[in-house]
């Protein structure tokens, strides 16, 4: 892990998930700023994680060799013209987590000729369990993809592209995803409640049967697919809940819905990315 100093300008949801991987995987607080405006929240990163806060974006940016832009979209241009002219002056590394806008608008933003990573990660990152896809513009050095590479590996999966449009279709599919899971849990736990099982049994089976999934999809050799087959006993019980899912073309409805994410993170850049 390098002593590089890391600068957090947000400290909302994905900050909390990226600060506390980071320091989870050996990374000393004392190398992070959090900036926020809001002071519970700096409050408790420095009682969760014991970095450093403050609720000038300015502060933080002010030593920072990385400076992760962590704030919602329609915010991230206010942002980057509070601390544009530290940025022109050193010329740290600039990671932006925002979903859709686009890297030529954000370095515009921060006065243009910045060496700028887009970043999708998502909130597992917590866990060491994110999945994050990195784009870097061309004024990105390689020792700065690396230490990019070196921030986001030690949450989780690090992989790159090539094409920045690429972006929209990754946030779709890993950014937004964790959210399809937990609301597949909620939906199992509330029908096997209904199906009259008690509440904590429920929950119980349905986390531990994500997690079972998830392990052997990820740690065996079968694909998904087969896997499922495995399950699956001719005329038996999954068989006939996969037909009820066919029925009503799942597969079909998380295409729809993985389109309206692409889609979204697409008008996010057309809606906040203008000058
Ligand atoms: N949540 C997720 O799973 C993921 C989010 N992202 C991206 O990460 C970014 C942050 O999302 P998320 O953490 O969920 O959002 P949050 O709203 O939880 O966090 C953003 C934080 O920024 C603060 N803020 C507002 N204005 C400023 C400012 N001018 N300077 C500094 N901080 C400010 C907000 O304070 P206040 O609340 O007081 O306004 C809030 O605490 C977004 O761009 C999103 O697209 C990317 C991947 C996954
Ligand atoms: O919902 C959003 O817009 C953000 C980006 C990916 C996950 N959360």
């Amino acid at each position: 892990m390098s002593d590089s100093s890391i600068a957090f300008i947000g400290g909302g949801n994905m900050a909390h998930s990226l600060v506390g991987g980071m320091i989870a995987s050996g990374r000393k607080p004392t190398s992070i700023w959090v900036a926020d405006p809001f002071v519970d929240q700096l409050d408790n990163h420095r009682h969760r994680h014991g970095v450093n806060v403050t609720q000038e974006n300015t502060e933080a940016a002010a030593n920072a060799d990385v400076i992760v832009l962590a704030v919602k979209p329609q915010i991230l241009r206010d942002a980057a013209a509070q601390i544009a002219s530290i940025v022109q002056e050193r010329k740290p590394l600039m990671l932006s987590i925002a979903a859709g806008l686009r890297e030529p608008d954000i370095s515009r933003w921060l006065g243009g000729d910045v060496p700028v990573v887009r970043a999708m990660p998502n909130t597992p990152a917590l866990i060491r369990c994110g999945a994050t896809v990195l784009y870097a513009n061309p004024s990105v050095t390689g020792q700065q993809k690396a230490l990019a590479e070196e921030i986001m590996g030690a949450v989780g999966l690090c992989l790159w592209v090539d094409e920045e449009e690429h972006m929209d279709a990754v946030t779709a599919t890993s950014g937004s995803g964790p959210a399809y899971f937990f609301h597949m849990m909620e939906c199992m736990q509330a029908a096997a409640e209904d199906l009259g099982l008690p509440a904590d049994v429920a929950r119980q089976l349905v986390l531990q049967t994500a997690l079972g999934a998830a392990r052997m999809a990820s740690e065996g050799e079968d694909e998904p697919g087969t896997l499922r087959e495995k399950v699956t006993s001719p005329g038996g019980t999954t068989a006939a809940a996969l037909e009820v899912l066919g029925q009503e073309d799942l597969a079909g409805v998380i295409k729809k819905a993985l389109t309206a994410a692409r889609d979204r993170s697409r008008t996010l850049s057309d809606e906040f990315g203008k000058d």
